[in-house]
């Protein structure tokens, strides 16, 4: 069997088309053009690349979009204060700080000091808890672009056996929430878990989010099994260049899943779609606006 593959690229593109819709809506209508401030802290190359890349689709959506380049030995007193500012402007609706930050600064202060009703990465401890309580929350980027692209697979998840392998808080945790909200039955693996082959070879849905190249091999997997790829992963090939692969080893396992997303093009082209999906929800809400249609 051959995999489909699943084209996050398309997926994303469909998706960021709808929320222009919705933002020309929000703006003509009810006169607000929801706004996203972006701070990145010191000059991390790929962090940058993600930064344009946030800020390009930002505006091609119609919003707007403030960027906050701070340098890497930037005090977390001034950092603060950036936030404290972004927090209280009202034409910012969403905020994101880009991580990981400088080991110099203290990561969980700095998150908790933003607005949870800005927390467009849904990573205050406000909306993760709501999230694992089953409640209406902003909710990470890229879970819910792992969650869009299985429902391109299937229309309902319910009953089905997923197994997430990885439990960061930026994607393994809240991945675990929303597919529990979606029915599924779900296996939390990482690295101590055991028999991780056996866990996989159950699952009909396999999410990788460890960050170890190409982990995950074609005899885990369950033929026709759904096959989602989160890992990021930068190896270096010829002189100086780089090659990126995911946490799947995507080449065997398309010979055994049903379907599967490619890296790049895949998870990576959702989690800056479902940013702008959030700033467009964040900036209903605090409009006290109606729930917007994506
Ligand atoms: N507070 C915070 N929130 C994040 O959501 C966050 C973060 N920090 N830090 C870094 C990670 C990583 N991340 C990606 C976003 C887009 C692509 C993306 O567009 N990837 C393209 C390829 C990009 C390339 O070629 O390098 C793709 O997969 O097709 C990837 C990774 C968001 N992150």
């Amino acid at each position: 069997m051959t995999a489909r593959i699943i084209d996050g690229k398309v997926i994303a593109a469909e998706l960021r088309a709808r929320v222009a819709e919705e933002v020309a809506r929000v703006k003509r209508e009810h006169q607000v053009t929801p706004g996203l401030a972006v701070v990145l802290v010191g000059n991390d190359p790929a962090s940058e690349v993600y930064v344009r890349s946030k800020h390009t689709q930002t505006q091609a959506a119609g919003m707007a979009s403030f960027e906050h380049k701070l340098p890497a030995d930037v005090a977390q007193a001034n950092l603060l204060a950036l936030i404290e500012k972004l927090n209280r402007d009202p034409t910012v609706h969403g905020i994101l700080v880009q991580l990981p930050l400088p080991k110099s600064l203290h990561t969980e202060t700095i998150i908790n000091a933003i607005d949870p009703a800005k927390d467009v990465d849904g990573l205050h401890p406000n909306n993760a808890g709501r999230l694992a309580g089953g409640f209406a929350a902003l909710s990470p980027c890229t879970p819910l672009g792992c969650i869009i692209l299985t429902k391109s697979v299937h229309a309902s998840l319910e009953g089905m056996n997923a197994i997430v392998i990885g439990r960061s808080n930026l994607v393994g945790r809240p991945l675990v929430q929303l597919l529990l909200n979606e029915n599924a039955t779900v296996t939390i693996a990482h690295s101590r878990s055991k028999d991780l082959p056996q866990l996989c070879a159950r699952a009909d849905l396999v999410y990788a989010a460890v960050g170890k190249p190409e982990m995950v091999r074609a005899g885990w997997i369950k033929p026709g099994a759904t096959v989602i790829d989160v890992g990021i992963n930068r190896l270096p090939i010829a002189d100086g260049k780089t090659r990126l692969v995911g946490d799947i080893a995507f080449k065997e396992v398309s010979e055994v899943a049903g379907a599967i997303t490619p890296v790049p093009g895949g998870v990576g082209q959702m989690t800056v779609a479902c940013l702008l999906v959030n700033t467009l929800r964040a900036a209903c809400a605090l409009h006290g606006l109606p729930k917007p249609a994506v």
